[in-house]
């Protein structure tokens, strides 16, 4: 996926949002967005699922410009779990996952239980696959959701925020799967995330925005430095190195 250049501002923004970006997302590895509340994440996210159209720029898939895809060809390629998801009614979670089979036709067709159940597995919900989406903890309502859109079987995986609601087990089992994404179902993840700790062991590529811009991209051993953190975040953190890997300290 490339970013070319791209510009957003929302219709009563004084200023870009997204202040010409541009960046080339590179297939088959995680890439781990940061940057501090209000620094455009989950605008730039919005506008990598067509949910958002660039103000002016364009992004690119596969050598297309995004906006030529049709809604069912793009949702075949991109799929996106955002870190709010609404019920306004209830369903079940089988009936939930199955969503994720419309853009190849057979939303309500049990006969692609085939197809979703080894999610559900891999996801460990098979055990709550009847219960009712509102009877649900926040963290499994949000494997849940996750589960719909590995069901879209997409090339590109957006997440944001994707541990939000978890508590640490599940914050660390999300992990190691979505690293295995890539491995076991070549998918191409693009992921915002707070904690730096996660980007740092869980991405193969870490981009630091802040003010619609990127302020430092590529290895995150590289990107997340004492230098870049105290600048970005202003905050004062130690990058220590343990035997297990490097790990970032924030000092309180
Ligand atoms: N629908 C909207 N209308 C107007 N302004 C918006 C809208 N959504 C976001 N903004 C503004 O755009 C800026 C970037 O917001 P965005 O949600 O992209 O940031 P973020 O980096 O994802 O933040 P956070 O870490 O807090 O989730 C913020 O100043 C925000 O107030």
């Amino acid at each position: 996926m490339k970013i070319n250049a791209v510009c957003f501002s929302y219709p009563h923004s004084k200023h870009n949002i997204i202040d010409h970006l541009s960046y080339h997302i590179k297939p088959n590895i995680v890439t781990a967005i940061v940057g501090p509340n209000g620094s455009g994440k989950t605008t730039l996210l919005r506008m990598l699922a067509r949910e958002l159209i660039p103000t002016s720029g364009n992004i690119q898939l596969n050598q297309r410009e995004i906006s030529n895809f049709s809604n069912k060809e793009y949702a075949q390629k991109v799929a996106i779990v955002h870190q709010h998801n609404p019920i306004y009614e209830d369903i079940s979670v089988i009936d939930l996952v199955r969503f994720g089979r419309t853009p190849y036709g057979s939303a309500l067709n049990t006969a692609t239980d085939d197809s979703i159940l080894p999610i559900l597995e891999y996801l460990e919900l098979v055990p709550l696959k009847q219960r009712s989406m509102l009877s649900l903890s926040g963290g499994q309502q949000q494997r849940v959701w996750l589960a719909m859109a590995l069901a879209q079987q997409p090339e590109y995986l957006l997440l944001d925020e994707p541990t939000t609601y978890l508590d640490l087990h599940f914050q660390a089992s999300l992990m190691k799967l979505i690293a295995r994404l890539n491995t076991d179902f070549n998918i191409t993840v693009i992921m915002i995330v707070h904690d730096l700790n996660q980007a740092l062991h869980y991405s193969q590529r870490t981009v630091v925005i802040n003010h619609g811009k990127i302020i430092a991209s590529g290895d995150p051993t590289r990107v997340l430095t004492q230098e870049t953190l105290q600048n970005v975040f202003q905050i004062d953190a130690d990058v220590v190195r343990t035997e297990r890997g490097e790990f970032i300290l924030q000092m309180p």
